[in-house]
Protein backbone atom coordinates (compact mmCIF):
# COMPACT_ATOMS: atom_id res chain seq x y z
CA UNK A 1 0.00 0.00 0.00
CA UNK A 2 1.48 3.82 -0.79
CA UNK A 3 1.63 5.07 2.20
CA UNK A 4 -1.01 7.81 0.82
CA UNK A 5 -4.27 6.36 1.89
CA UNK A 6 -7.29 5.93 -0.91
CA UNK A 7 -9.38 9.09 -0.23
CA UNK A 8 -12.90 8.69 0.75
CA UNK A 9 -15.61 10.05 -1.49
CA UNK A 10 -18.43 11.67 -0.38
CA UNK A 11 -20.76 10.03 2.21
CA UNK A 12 -23.61 9.52 0.20
CA UNK A 13 -26.20 7.29 -1.92
CA UNK A 14 -25.81 7.36 -5.78
CA UNK A 15 -27.49 4.66 -7.08
CA UNK A 16 -29.53 6.67 -9.64
CA UNK A 17 -29.44 9.71 -11.08
CA UNK A 18 -32.42 10.48 -12.55
CA UNK A 19 -32.46 12.87 -15.88
CA UNK A 20 -34.92 15.11 -17.16
CA UNK A 21 -34.96 17.84 -19.94
CA UNK A 22 -34.52 21.52 -18.48
CA UNK A 23 -37.08 22.19 -21.00
CA UNK A 24 -39.79 20.29 -20.10
CA UNK A 25 -40.69 21.92 -16.56
CA UNK A 26 -43.88 19.21 -16.17
CA UNK A 27 -41.50 16.72 -15.34
CA UNK A 28 -39.67 18.39 -12.69
CA UNK A 29 -42.46 17.28 -9.77
CA UNK A 30 -42.39 14.02 -11.08
CA UNK A 31 -38.93 13.86 -11.27
CA UNK A 32 -38.76 14.86 -7.21
CA UNK A 33 -41.12 12.35 -6.44
CA UNK A 34 -39.36 9.81 -7.63
CA UNK A 35 -37.08 7.25 -6.04
CA UNK A 36 -33.92 8.32 -7.31
CA UNK A 37 -31.08 9.55 -4.82
CA UNK A 38 -29.69 12.35 -7.70
CA UNK A 39 -31.65 14.59 -9.71
CA UNK A 40 -29.86 15.55 -13.07
CA UNK A 41 -31.95 18.57 -14.50
CA UNK A 42 -30.33 18.94 -18.55
CA UNK A 43 -29.65 21.80 -19.92
CA UNK A 44 -27.73 20.05 -22.09
CA UNK A 45 -28.08 17.97 -24.95
CA UNK A 46 -32.15 17.04 -24.71
CA UNK A 47 -32.85 20.70 -24.85
CA UNK A 48 -32.98 22.52 -28.62
CA UNK A 49 -30.91 25.20 -29.21
CA UNK A 50 -33.86 27.65 -29.35
CA UNK A 51 -35.19 26.20 -25.76
CA UNK A 52 -31.73 27.20 -23.85
CA UNK A 53 -32.67 30.36 -22.41
CA UNK A 54 -36.01 29.72 -21.81
CA UNK A 55 -35.14 25.90 -20.03
CA UNK A 56 -32.12 27.67 -17.90
CA UNK A 57 -34.91 30.54 -16.95
CA UNK A 58 -37.55 27.37 -15.76
CA UNK A 59 -34.32 25.59 -13.97
CA UNK A 60 -33.31 28.16 -11.84
CA UNK A 61 -37.00 29.23 -10.72
CA UNK A 62 -38.02 25.42 -9.85
CA UNK A 63 -34.79 24.83 -7.36
CA UNK A 64 -35.88 26.56 -5.05
CA UNK A 65 -39.80 25.95 -6.19
CA UNK A 66 -39.79 22.80 -6.17
CA UNK A 67 -39.54 20.23 -2.91
CA UNK A 68 -36.17 18.29 -3.78
CA UNK A 69 -36.60 16.80 -0.34
CA UNK A 70 -33.65 14.88 0.64
CA UNK A 71 -32.38 14.54 -2.98
CA UNK A 72 -28.77 15.23 -4.35
CA UNK A 73 -29.65 18.01 -6.89
CA UNK A 74 -27.75 18.48 -10.25
CA UNK A 75 -27.54 20.74 -13.10
CA UNK A 76 -26.51 19.45 -16.22
CA UNK A 77 -24.61 22.96 -17.86
CA UNK A 78 -23.67 22.92 -21.86
CA UNK A 79 -20.68 21.67 -22.73
CA UNK A 80 -16.99 24.39 -22.69
CA UNK A 81 -17.15 24.40 -26.43
CA UNK A 82 -20.44 26.12 -26.62
CA UNK A 83 -21.70 29.42 -26.59
CA UNK A 84 -24.38 29.06 -23.30
CA UNK A 85 -22.01 27.14 -20.45
CA UNK A 86 -20.62 30.41 -18.83
CA UNK A 87 -24.41 31.99 -19.12
CA UNK A 88 -25.97 28.76 -17.52
CA UNK A 89 -22.88 28.62 -14.61
CA UNK A 90 -23.61 32.35 -13.82
CA UNK A 91 -27.21 32.60 -13.80
CA UNK A 92 -27.16 29.32 -12.13
CA UNK A 93 -25.21 31.51 -9.06
CA UNK A 94 -26.52 34.56 -9.17
CA UNK A 95 -30.25 33.44 -9.57
CA UNK A 96 -30.92 30.02 -8.05
CA UNK A 97 -30.75 29.25 -4.72
CA UNK A 98 -28.11 27.63 -2.74
CA UNK A 99 -30.35 24.35 -2.55
CA UNK A 100 -28.64 23.44 -5.95
CA UNK A 101 -26.06 20.56 -4.60
CA UNK A 102 -23.92 20.04 -8.12
CA UNK A 103 -23.17 21.18 -11.57
CA UNK A 104 -22.29 18.71 -14.28
CA UNK A 105 -19.90 19.49 -16.64
CA UNK A 106 -20.59 17.36 -20.03
CA UNK A 107 -17.68 16.37 -22.14
CA UNK A 108 -14.70 16.77 -19.82
CA UNK A 109 -11.54 16.53 -21.82
CA UNK A 110 -8.52 17.60 -19.62
CA UNK A 111 -8.02 19.05 -15.95
CA UNK A 112 -8.22 22.54 -17.79
CA UNK A 113 -11.97 22.40 -18.77
CA UNK A 114 -12.58 21.52 -14.56
CA UNK A 115 -10.31 24.14 -13.66
CA UNK A 116 -12.16 27.44 -16.34
CA UNK A 117 -15.80 26.42 -14.80
CA UNK A 118 -13.72 25.76 -11.26
CA UNK A 119 -12.47 29.24 -11.07
CA UNK A 120 -16.29 30.90 -13.02
CA UNK A 121 -18.01 29.26 -9.84
CA UNK A 122 -15.34 30.67 -7.02
CA UNK A 123 -15.55 33.92 -8.17
CA UNK A 124 -19.33 34.40 -8.28
CA UNK A 125 -19.44 32.50 -4.95
CA UNK A 126 -17.35 34.87 -3.75
CA UNK A 127 -19.35 38.03 -5.30
CA UNK A 128 -22.44 37.03 -4.30
CA UNK A 129 -21.45 35.75 -0.54
CA UNK A 130 -22.77 32.18 -0.93
CA UNK A 131 -22.61 30.31 1.62
CA UNK A 132 -22.82 26.37 0.45
CA UNK A 133 -19.91 25.95 -1.98
CA UNK A 134 -20.96 23.89 -5.23
CA UNK A 135 -19.98 20.41 -6.34
CA UNK A 136 -19.12 19.00 -9.10
CA UNK A 137 -19.97 16.05 -11.31
CA UNK A 138 -18.16 15.33 -14.80
CA UNK A 139 -18.83 12.95 -17.78
CA UNK A 140 -16.15 11.04 -19.51
CA UNK A 141 -17.58 10.65 -23.29
CA UNK A 142 -14.47 11.36 -25.28
CA UNK A 143 -11.39 10.45 -26.53
CA UNK A 144 -9.96 13.04 -24.73
CA UNK A 145 -12.30 12.82 -21.71
CA UNK A 146 -10.80 8.89 -21.29
CA UNK A 147 -7.39 9.74 -22.18
CA UNK A 148 -7.24 12.46 -19.20
CA UNK A 149 -9.54 10.63 -16.76
CA UNK A 150 -7.42 10.71 -13.74
CA UNK A 151 -6.36 14.44 -14.17
CA UNK A 152 -9.88 15.34 -14.57
CA UNK A 153 -10.83 13.28 -11.25
CA UNK A 154 -7.89 14.99 -9.59
CA UNK A 155 -8.76 18.70 -11.06
CA UNK A 156 -11.12 20.03 -7.69
CA UNK A 157 -11.79 19.69 -4.81
CA UNK A 158 -15.43 20.33 -5.89
CA UNK A 159 -15.42 16.78 -8.13
CA UNK A 160 -18.10 14.48 -6.14
CA UNK A 161 -18.56 11.84 -9.00
CA UNK A 162 -17.88 10.79 -13.14
CA UNK A 163 -19.99 9.35 -15.14
CA UNK A 164 -19.23 6.95 -18.78
CA UNK A 165 -21.33 8.84 -21.36
CA UNK A 166 -21.81 5.71 -23.57
CA UNK A 167 -23.80 7.61 -26.39
CA UNK A 168 -20.91 10.97 -26.84
CA UNK A 169 -18.14 8.54 -25.56
CA UNK A 170 -18.84 5.68 -28.87
CA UNK A 171 -19.33 8.96 -31.38
CA UNK A 172 -16.22 10.35 -30.02
CA UNK A 173 -14.24 6.99 -30.46
CA UNK A 174 -15.74 6.52 -33.90
CA UNK A 175 -17.42 3.36 -32.80
CA UNK A 176 -19.42 1.56 -35.41
CA UNK A 177 -22.70 1.39 -33.35
CA UNK A 178 -25.93 4.11 -32.30
CA UNK A 179 -27.17 2.30 -29.17
CA UNK A 180 -26.92 3.89 -26.26
CA UNK A 181 -25.07 1.12 -24.03
CA UNK A 182 -25.21 -2.36 -23.42
CA UNK A 183 -24.22 -5.23 -25.81
CA UNK A 184 -23.41 -4.80 -29.38
CA UNK A 185 -23.96 -7.10 -31.46
CA UNK A 186 -21.18 -6.82 -33.84
CA UNK A 187 -18.97 -7.23 -30.34
CA UNK A 188 -18.12 -10.64 -30.10
CA UNK A 189 -15.76 -13.82 -29.96
CA UNK A 190 -16.28 -16.77 -31.82
CA UNK A 191 -15.27 -19.86 -29.83
CA UNK A 192 -15.67 -23.52 -31.36
CA UNK A 193 -19.22 -22.26 -33.42
CA UNK A 194 -20.43 -20.51 -30.82
CA UNK A 195 -21.07 -16.25 -30.42
CA UNK A 196 -20.13 -14.54 -27.05
CA UNK A 197 -20.61 -10.83 -26.72
CA UNK A 198 -18.09 -9.33 -24.47
CA UNK A 199 -18.17 -6.07 -22.83
CA UNK A 200 -17.07 -2.87 -25.25
CA UNK A 201 -17.86 -0.74 -22.42
CA UNK A 202 -15.31 -2.70 -20.13
CA UNK A 203 -11.96 -0.95 -20.46
CA UNK A 204 -13.34 2.67 -20.16
CA UNK A 205 -15.44 1.72 -16.69
CA UNK A 206 -12.35 0.03 -15.61
CA UNK A 207 -10.31 3.21 -16.29
CA UNK A 208 -12.59 5.67 -14.61
CA UNK A 209 -13.70 3.48 -11.78
CA UNK A 210 -9.65 3.28 -11.15
CA UNK A 211 -8.61 7.24 -11.40
CA UNK A 212 -11.85 7.95 -9.48
CA UNK A 213 -11.10 5.84 -6.49
CA UNK A 214 -7.52 7.29 -6.66
CA UNK A 215 -8.72 10.17 -6.40
CA UNK A 216 -11.93 9.91 -3.87
CA UNK A 217 -14.46 10.51 -6.64
CA UNK A 218 -18.12 8.46 -7.02
CA UNK A 219 -17.80 6.68 -10.64
CA UNK A 220 -21.20 6.41 -11.94
CA UNK A 221 -22.39 4.49 -15.38
CA UNK A 222 -24.34 6.98 -17.83
CA UNK A 223 -27.28 6.45 -19.52
CA UNK A 224 -29.05 2.99 -20.83
CA UNK A 225 -31.26 4.46 -24.06
CA UNK A 226 -33.43 1.62 -24.50
CA UNK A 227 -35.94 2.19 -21.55
CA UNK A 228 -38.02 -0.81 -23.13
CA UNK A 229 -35.19 -3.16 -21.86
CA UNK A 230 -35.14 -3.75 -18.54
CA UNK A 231 -32.81 -7.18 -18.73
CA UNK A 232 -30.65 -5.16 -20.41
CA UNK A 233 -30.07 -2.47 -18.00
CA UNK A 234 -30.03 -4.87 -15.47
CA UNK A 235 -26.78 -6.65 -17.05
CA UNK A 236 -25.26 -3.81 -17.44
CA UNK A 237 -26.28 -2.39 -14.10
CA UNK A 238 -24.32 -5.42 -12.60
CA UNK A 239 -21.30 -5.36 -14.94
CA UNK A 240 -20.38 -2.18 -13.44
CA UNK A 241 -21.40 -2.86 -10.37
CA UNK A 242 -18.87 -5.60 -10.36
CA UNK A 243 -16.35 -3.35 -11.61
CA UNK A 244 -16.48 -0.71 -8.57
CA UNK A 245 -19.39 1.89 -10.15
CA UNK A 246 -21.83 2.57 -7.35
CA UNK A 247 -24.70 3.63 -9.25
CA UNK A 248 -25.91 4.49 -12.90
CA UNK A 249 -28.36 6.76 -14.77
CA UNK A 250 -31.92 6.53 -15.54
CA UNK A 251 -32.99 8.73 -18.58
CA UNK A 252 -36.66 7.50 -18.04
CA UNK A 253 -38.69 6.45 -15.03
CA UNK A 254 -38.99 2.38 -15.98
CA UNK A 255 -35.29 2.43 -14.73
CA UNK A 256 -35.15 4.24 -11.53
CA UNK A 257 -36.29 0.93 -9.77
CA UNK A 258 -34.06 -1.03 -11.90
CA UNK A 259 -30.59 0.83 -10.51
CA UNK A 260 -31.82 1.08 -6.91
CA UNK A 261 -31.96 -2.84 -6.77
CA UNK A 262 -28.63 -3.21 -8.66
CA UNK A 263 -26.95 -1.08 -6.65
CA UNK A 264 -28.51 -1.54 -2.87
CA UNK A 265 -26.67 -4.89 -1.54
CA UNK A 266 -29.36 -8.18 -1.33
CA UNK A 267 -29.79 -9.19 2.23
CA UNK A 268 -28.08 -12.56 1.60
CA UNK A 269 -24.83 -10.20 0.38
CA UNK A 270 -25.20 -7.85 3.74
CA UNK A 271 -25.57 -11.51 5.92
CA UNK A 272 -22.48 -12.84 4.33
CA UNK A 273 -20.52 -9.76 4.57
CA UNK A 274 -21.53 -9.34 8.33
CA UNK A 275 -20.18 -13.05 8.85
CA UNK A 276 -17.32 -12.47 7.05
CA UNK A 277 -16.50 -9.54 9.76
CA UNK A 278 -17.44 -11.51 12.60
CA UNK A 279 -15.09 -14.41 11.45
CA UNK A 280 -12.40 -12.64 11.04
CA UNK A 281 -12.69 -11.09 14.46
CA UNK A 282 -13.03 -14.40 15.95
CA UNK A 283 -9.33 -15.56 13.97
CA UNK A 284 -7.87 -11.90 15.12
CA UNK A 285 -9.04 -13.44 18.83
CA UNK A 286 -7.21 -16.45 18.33
CA UNK A 287 -4.20 -14.52 16.77
CA UNK A 288 -4.92 -15.17 13.02
CA UNK A 289 -5.01 -12.96 10.19
CA UNK A 290 -6.99 -15.99 8.10
CA UNK A 291 -9.84 -17.99 8.37
CA UNK A 292 -11.58 -20.26 6.55
CA UNK A 293 -15.93 -19.46 5.72
CA UNK A 294 -17.90 -21.71 3.87
CA UNK A 295 -15.02 -23.57 2.95
CA UNK A 296 -12.79 -20.66 1.31
CA UNK A 297 -10.33 -17.91 2.24
CA UNK A 298 -10.19 -14.97 4.05
CA UNK A 299 -8.24 -12.77 5.48
CA UNK A 300 -7.52 -8.69 6.18
CA UNK A 301 -8.39 -7.79 2.72
CA UNK A 302 -11.95 -9.91 2.89
CA UNK A 303 -12.99 -7.70 6.25
CA UNK A 304 -12.35 -4.35 3.16
CA UNK A 305 -14.65 -6.23 0.98
CA UNK A 306 -17.09 -6.92 3.37
CA UNK A 307 -17.22 -3.23 4.52
CA UNK A 308 -17.92 -2.23 1.20
CA UNK A 309 -21.59 -3.89 1.18
CA UNK A 310 -22.09 -3.55 4.68
CA UNK A 311 -21.70 0.64 4.11
CA UNK A 312 -23.92 0.58 1.61
CA UNK A 313 -26.50 -1.52 3.52
CA UNK A 314 -26.07 1.08 6.30
CA UNK A 315 -26.68 4.45 4.31
CA UNK A 316 -29.87 2.64 2.49
CA UNK A 317 -30.94 1.72 5.94
CA UNK A 318 -30.45 5.27 7.63
CA UNK A 319 -32.01 7.05 3.65
CA UNK A 320 -35.28 4.82 4.44
CA UNK A 321 -35.38 5.71 8.71
C1 LIG B 1 -27.36 10.67 -23.93
C2 LIG B 1 -27.81 11.59 -22.80
O1 LIG B 1 -27.30 12.67 -22.70
S1 LIG B 1 -29.00 11.03 -21.71
C3 LIG B 1 -29.40 12.39 -20.68
C4 LIG B 1 -30.23 13.44 -21.35
N1 LIG B 1 -31.51 12.93 -21.75
C5 LIG B 1 -32.62 13.11 -20.98
O2 LIG B 1 -32.60 13.79 -19.97
C6 LIG B 1 -33.88 12.43 -21.46
C7 LIG B 1 -34.74 12.04 -20.27
N2 LIG B 1 -35.92 11.34 -20.65
C8 LIG B 1 -36.93 11.90 -21.34
O3 LIG B 1 -36.86 13.05 -21.78
C9 LIG B 1 -38.18 11.10 -21.53
O4 LIG B 1 -38.25 10.09 -20.54
C10 LIG B 1 -38.34 10.40 -22.91
C11 LIG B 1 -38.27 11.46 -24.03
C12 LIG B 1 -37.24 9.38 -23.14
C13 LIG B 1 -39.69 9.70 -22.94
O5 LIG B 1 -40.67 10.64 -22.56
P1 LIG B 1 -42.23 10.30 -22.62
O6 LIG B 1 -42.57 9.95 -24.02
O7 LIG B 1 -42.98 11.39 -21.95
O8 LIG B 1 -42.25 8.98 -21.73
P2 LIG B 1 -43.50 8.15 -21.25
O9 LIG B 1 -44.74 8.54 -22.02
O10 LIG B 1 -43.11 6.72 -21.26
O11 LIG B 1 -43.64 8.65 -19.75
C14 LIG B 1 -44.37 7.93 -18.78
C15 LIG B 1 -44.58 8.82 -17.57
O12 LIG B 1 -43.32 9.17 -17.01
C16 LIG B 1 -43.13 10.59 -17.03
N3 LIG B 1 -41.73 10.84 -17.40
C17 LIG B 1 -41.13 10.67 -18.59
N4 LIG B 1 -39.82 10.97 -18.50
C18 LIG B 1 -39.60 11.32 -17.22
C19 LIG B 1 -38.43 11.73 -16.53
N5 LIG B 1 -37.26 11.84 -17.16
N6 LIG B 1 -38.54 11.99 -15.22
C20 LIG B 1 -39.73 11.87 -14.57
N7 LIG B 1 -40.88 11.49 -15.18
C21 LIG B 1 -40.81 11.22 -16.50
C22 LIG B 1 -44.09 11.10 -18.09
O13 LIG B 1 -44.43 12.47 -17.85
C23 LIG B 1 -45.26 10.17 -17.91
O14 LIG B 1 -45.93 10.56 -16.74
P3 LIG B 1 -47.55 10.32 -16.58
O15 LIG B 1 -47.72 8.84 -16.48
O16 LIG B 1 -47.86 11.08 -15.32
O17 LIG B 1 -48.16 10.91 -17.82
O1 LIG C 1 -24.28 12.33 -22.00
C1 LIG C 1 -24.31 11.14 -22.03
C2 LIG C 1 -23.92 10.36 -23.15
O2 LIG C 1 -24.06 9.13 -23.08
O3 LIG C 1 -23.48 10.97 -24.14
MG1 LIG D 1 -23.44 13.12 -23.85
Amino acid sequence: MSFRLQPAPVERLNRCQLFGPGSRENLFAKMAASEADVINIDLEDSVAPDDKDAARKAVVQAIGDIDWGDKTLSVRINGLDTPWWYRDVVDLLEQASDRLDLIMIPKAGTASDIYAVDALVTAIEAAKGRKRKLGFEAIIESAAGISHVEEIAAASPRMQAISLGAADFAASMGMATTGIGGTQEDYYMLHQGQSYWPDPWHWATAKIVAACRTHGVLPVDGPYGDFSDADGFRAQARRVATLGMVGKWAIHPSQVALANEVFSPGEKAVTEAREIIAAMEDAKKSGQGAATYKGRLIDIASIKQAEVIVKQADKIAAKSA
